[in-house]
């Protein structure tokens, strides 16, 4: 019900629209009766007058006729017209207010979203509540119209006949869609959760190809699509099913409405109570009054599926953003400090905090390299510093001011980021690398390909920056994909830059290479670089070692790198086998860690 109303207040804006609608639509039905009636009434007159050999009007019938069929003609057609006005404008508003309510929760808050069913979402359930003014609320308004008019008419010529019709109209337009409802609730609501279902799994399939194809020659993956697919047809054909007997219902109802006029009025008119004439118009007015409840079974139908989906919309919108943005954000100065003032993160349902008491200050043209083992909460710094999550306790500010006062949009705007899972859009090379700078030069993209090491690789490639990268870069190795995610973040120019991993999946010669052009391309840039490897680090103004989501260890590149080369970073979860030349892998040992804690740095560390 509270879903019901709520959706209902999404559609108030568009009442008079929808008004119109349900009025044009009673009116076009109100029409068809009338046609049906007077044209039953015309001929039963004609017939009587000729057998008794009297003269009858039949211009004013027979004009009245015409004019019911224009106005049925013209009506269904502006019914058609105005309702889907009505539906359009519902759906232009109801899209924009979806997208404004879910923008702010990605990415953080949409986490735990199967990609397919964040798709179902977006597109079957909002088309569901697209489509509730014109399958539902639209027909059962008209209905109410068309009855209340149709059995005052009933009414003037004969009580009983009305109260009659009025129950069998009950009945079909409320007893049968009741039991409908009841019958296919279940059914209409898991529709919209299998369709879900279904969306998510296809789309894990299709994604997840070839690991399947490796892991599951028994094809139970396609085995459980095929169950839920099936199961879905099956709640279809049930709903079906449901429908046609509710179809059938109310034309039993309808012919049983004409054989009560029939035996109510014959005895009437055999008595001269009621006019001969007037028989076959109330059977046909009575007839064709179930035209207006005909709607009704499919609308109380589809009403679980609707609200199941209104519901689904409603859940996600109504997830707390993970940050809140300032009612009257303060201007983002051009350059300033990044800084984290004893910063600390939860993430929701976790056991523990992933950051703990984090200070760190990356100043204009400062270099900070950031070392440590796997989960140590390398990347939920780069998390905080977007502010994709909020710190809890603690701050972090952008020249002096709590980025929290500042909007979101406005903050990135002075970072570059190649995140540890950078995303390439499935479109071509130069417009991946035209998303960080629109307005860039071919010449502009090449100079970033070239600091990325990757322009030797576009260039080889007969269509150049036009080649298309498919799906996620599928169509690239994972080292060129980095490097192009790399000239993407080179490209933006922005004061502050941040590289999560650059080099991953790089070949020691080619990493040299990308780092010595990256180092030599961002001089000016404040640079936050997350790394799990040795090389880039000595060019650092400071190292920070990372452990447990705490600053362990922090310092000059020439006393870190000493202390890695005595092995006082012990080695991570890979093994001692992971601690060499080219890879950092853990965390320190728990002295050294006690000194940077007491701020006396490495020069503490045991040999
Ligand atoms: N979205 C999330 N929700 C819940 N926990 C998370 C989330 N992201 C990270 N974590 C947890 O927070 C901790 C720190 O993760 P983080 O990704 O920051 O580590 P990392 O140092 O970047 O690791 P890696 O080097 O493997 O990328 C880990 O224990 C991780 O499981």
């Amino acid at each position: 019900m509270k879903d019901a109303l709520r959706l209902l207040r999404l559609m108030a804006p568009h009442a008079g629209w929808m008004g119109l609608a349900v009025l044009v639509s009673a009116l076009a039905t109100l029409a068809h009766i009338a046609l049906m009636a007077t044209s039953g009434w015309f001929i039963a007159a004609m017939a009587l007058a000729g057998a008794a050999g009297a003269s009858v009007n039949y211009f004013t019938p027979s004009a009245a006729i015409r004019a019911y069929a224009v106005i049925r003609t013209v009506g269904r057609y502006g019914e058609r017209i105005v309702g889907h006005e009505a539906t359009l404008k519902f759906v232009a508003a109801l899209r924009p207010w979806f997208f404004a309510r879910l923008i702010p929760l990605a990415p953080a808050a949409l986490e735990d979203q199967r990609s397919g069913d964040l798709l179902a979402r977006l597109k079957g359930d909002i088309d569901r509540l697209e489509f509730a003014f014109l399958r539902i609320l639209s027909p059962g308004l008209a209905a109410v119209l068309v009855l209340a008019v149709g059995l005052t008419v009933l009414a003037l010529h004969d009580g009983g006949m009305a109260v009659g019709i009025g129950l069998a109209a009950l009945l079909a337009g409320l007893g049968l869609p009741l039991l409908v409802h009841r019958l296919g609730a279940r059914a209409s609501r898991e529709v919209t959760a299998g369709t879900a279902q279904l969306n998510a799994l296809l789309v894990d399939h299709l994604e997840g190809r070839a690991e399947l194809d490796i892991y599951d020659p028994d094809r139970r993956h396609r085995a459980a699509l095929d169950e839920t697919s099936d199961t879905l047809i099956a709640r279809e054909h049930r709903l079906a099913g449901i429908l046609g007997f509710a179809g059938a219902g109310v034309g039993l109802f309808a012919q049983s409405s004409l054989v009560l006029v029939l035996l109510i009025g014959a005895p009437r008119v055999l008595a001269g109570t009621l006019p001969g004439a007037d028989l076959p118009m109330l059977a046909l007015l009575a007839l064709s009054l179930f035209e207006a409840v005909a709607p009704l079974p499919l609308a109380f139908q589809t009403l679980p599926a609707t609200l199941a989906s209104a519901r689904r919309i409603f859940d996600l919108i109504d997830r707390p953003p993970p940050v809140k943005e300032p009612a009257a954000p303060k201007p983002v100065p051009e350059a300033g400090t990044l800084a984290f003032a004893h910063a600390g993160l939860t993430y929701p349902g976790a056991s523990g905090p992933a950051l703990t008491d984090i200070d760190l200050a990356l100043a204009p043209g400062r270099r900070i390299g950031v070392v440590g083992s796997s989960g140590s909460g390398k990347s939920s710094l780069v998390a905080l510093a977007l502010r994709f999550r909020t710190p809890a306790p603690g701050e972090v500010t952008f020249a002096g001011s709590s980025i929290a006062d500042f909007s979101s949009d406005d903050l990135r705007r002075r970072m570059a980021v190649l995140a540890q899972h950078d995303h390439l859009f499935a479109t071509t090379i130069r417009e991946n690398l035209l998303v960080a700078d629109p307005d860039a030069s071919p010449e502009k993209l090449e100079a970033a390909l070239e600091r990325a090491g990757v322009l030797a690789f576009v260039a080889a490639q007969p269509e150049g920056l036009d080649t298309f990268l498919g799906a996620n870069g599928a169509k690239v190795s994972g080292g060129q994909a980095r490097r192009l995610g790399l000239a993407r973040a080179l490209l933006k120019e922005a004061p502050l830059l941040i590289l999560d991993e650059p080099t991953e999946g790089l070949d020691g010669e080619t990493e040299r290479d990308v780092l010595e052009g990256v180092l030599g391309a961002t001089r000016d840039q404040a640079l936050l670089f997350i790394t799990h490897r040795r090389a880039g680090l000595e060019a650092m103004d400071e190292i920070i070692v990372m452990d447990g989501g705490r600053i362990v260890a922090r310092g000059a590149p020439a006393d870190m790198l000493a202390i890695v080369g005595r092995g006082a970073i012990r080695p991570g979860p890979m093994g001692p086998g992971t601690i060499g030349p080219e890879t950092i892998s853990g965390g320190i040992p728990e002295d050294t860690a006690r000194s940077a804690g007491s701020g006396q740095g490495l020069e503490q560390a045991p040999p």
